[in-house]
């Protein structure tokens, strides 16, 4: 059975001091690394602050983007080196928000999971199709082809230990939700998508998160199916009351 991992993304949310009293009130009650991954994704310019806080828990703290390249001069990035400097141990890669708005190609977001790994950082590799590819019935040909992409030259045992989201576009931040089955029919699109790449093994380990207006009033049921083994969550994850509920549930999956 793969271990559920429930990551949060702060996306763009929260002042420097609500961020500090988030990872303050919940580090001690998160369960334990034995039953749950937890994770919380935070802005950058908070990272190492909530590393330090975050560092007697069993929470650990992700970065929501980073460049490919070690340094250069690449105005306003930052490096997978600068991440692993300040010890930050998730980065989530080729979220929507990032390929629709600041043009992310599959190719970069290829790059980047080398680079992540590179620093021993683990990528949670976004996917997810837009509401007109879905109506157009084309979901499981688009995530089949990003995640085909973005895992492109790997060895197996690198493969196993990346995260990869399905999260449908149209179910981001909109209060939508995927049914628990469609949601699962998609992650077993993606497990096969990784199985074609690199064999069943591999494909059985990888671990698949949900993500799109999960709350604690739904994760019991996603958890339930066979293919979806967490979530990424926006909305949900910004109070610690909430996000709690979902580390409980997942603990309890
Ligand atoms: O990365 C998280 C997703 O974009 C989901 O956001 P949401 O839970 O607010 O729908």
């Amino acid at each position: 059975m793969r271990k559920p991992i429930i990551a949060g993304n702060w996306k763009m949310y929260k002042s420097f001091d609500e961020a500090v009293d988030f990872i303050e009130e919940i580090q001690q009650e998160v369960p334990s690394p034995d039953k749950v991954d937890a994770v919380i994704c935070a802005p950058a310019l908070y990272l190492p602050t909530l590393v330090v806080g975050a560092e007697d828990s069993s929470l650990a703290i992700g970065a929501q983007n980073m460049h490919f390249e070690d340094e250069g001069a690449f105005t306003g990035e930052i490096s997978p080196k600068m991440l692993s400097n300040v010890n930050v141990d998730y980065v989530i890669l080729g979220h929507s928000e990032r390929r629709e708005l600041f043009n992310e190609t599959d190719e970069a977001i290829n790059k980047k999971v080398r680079a992540a790994l590179n620093y021993g950082i683990v990528p949670i590799i976004c996917c997810g199709e837009t509401l007109e590819e879905r109506e157009a019935g084309q979901t499981e040909a688009k995530v089949a082809r990003q995640i085909t992409k973005a895992l492109k030259d790997f060895a197996p045992i690198e493969v196993e230990h990346m995260v990869i989201a399905y999260e449908p576009i149209w179910a981001i931040g909109t209060g939508k939700t995927a049914t628990a089955e469609d949601a699962n029919t998609v992650c077993c699109a993606i497990r096969l998508a990784v199985e074609t790449l690199y064999g069943k093994d591999t494909a059985e380990k990888v671990r698949i998160q949900y993500g799109g207006s999960v709350k604690p009033e739904n994760i019991e049921e996603l958890l339930s199916q066979e293919h979806i083994d967490g979530a990424l969550v926006g909305g949900a994850s910004l109070q610690p009351a909430s996000f709690m509920k979902l580390l409980e549930a997942a603990a309890n999956a």
